[in-house]
């Protein structure tokens, strides 16, 4: 979109949207609004704070807005037949303060994690990256997708783009298995929302199971297997 007087600016939330937005609202000296989820008139906005916990209604009184937006609050827009105009950016000259080198995209079979209905989530409770196999034999069974906390990204268990929750990819899938994970509100952030949520968890206590539709309460090294032979056995 063009930047300019009464024009708006958005970005899906996402980390690339959460490192631009800032700062294009800093160079146009205006205040940026975070994570909306409804525009009620073109000046008042429904955002989400605290990984969802609270939803307000704020009003932006700025000329020009600089919001990012929750995709998945939003219907998908046709990509035809609207009214606005199209035009070419202007070509900005490199300052040479950094380089393109290359840019490479992750391959794999399984359905990407943004749009994929069935989502198998790990957490620490994994303990190692080899664990994570019992995650991908499961979702295959499931034709899920996996991801992983914030947790088991840092110990290195999987990669980052597998991330789910506040800092990573937020999405609402139709069924979450949620399998040696805690549970605090960083990660649920939209997760929570999701139609079925399954947890496997050995601690009764686990805030996972405040969310659940389904809670197993058990060592998840004796149920996941369990549960892709069972699966296997019913395809
Ligand atoms: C600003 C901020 C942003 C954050 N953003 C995110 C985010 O985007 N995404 C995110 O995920 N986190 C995020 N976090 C971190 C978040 O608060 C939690 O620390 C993290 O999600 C915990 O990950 P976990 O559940 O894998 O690990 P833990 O909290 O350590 O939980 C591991 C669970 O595994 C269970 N377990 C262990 N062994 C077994 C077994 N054998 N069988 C069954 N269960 C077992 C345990 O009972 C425990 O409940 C953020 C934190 C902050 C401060």
């Amino acid at each position: 979109m063009k930047l300019g007087e009464e024009d708006g600016n958005m970005r899906r939330t996402s980390s690339f949207g959460e490192n631009l937005l800032p700062r294009v609202a800093g160079k146009l000296d205006v205040s940026q609004i975070s994570d909306i989820i409804q525009i009620k008139s073109p000046d008042t906005f429904v955002r989400t704070l605290y990984a969802g916990k609270i939803i307000c209604t704020v009003k932006c009184e700025e000329k020009v807005k600089v919001f990012s937006v929750q995709g998945t609050a939003f219907e998908t827009a046709a990509t035809s037949g609207g009214n606005a105009s199209v035009e070419n950016a202007p070509t900005i000259s490199p300052v040479g303060l950094s380089e393109w080198l290359h840019q490479t995209l992750l391959k794999n079979d399984w359905p990407h994690l943004t749009s994929a209905k069935s989502v198998v989530c790990g957490g620490l409770g994994l303990k190692t990256r080899e664990n994570f196999k019992l995650l991908y034999d499961l979702a295959e069974q499931l034709r899920a997708s996996v991801s992983a906390t914030l947790a088991a990204v840092n110990a290195g268990f999987v990669p980052k783009d597998l991330l789910v929750g506040e800092r990573g990819k937020n999405k609402t899938p139709k069924l979450y298995v949620a399998v040696g994970i805690s549970g605090f509100m960083q990660h649920l952030a939209e997760i929570k929302d999701s139609k079925t949520i399954v947890a496997i968890n050995e601690d009764p206590e686990a805030p996972i199971f405040q969310v659940a539709d389904l809670g197993i309460v058990a060592d998840l090294f004796k149920v996941v297997p369990e549960l892709t032979e069972l699966l296997k056995k019913k395809r």
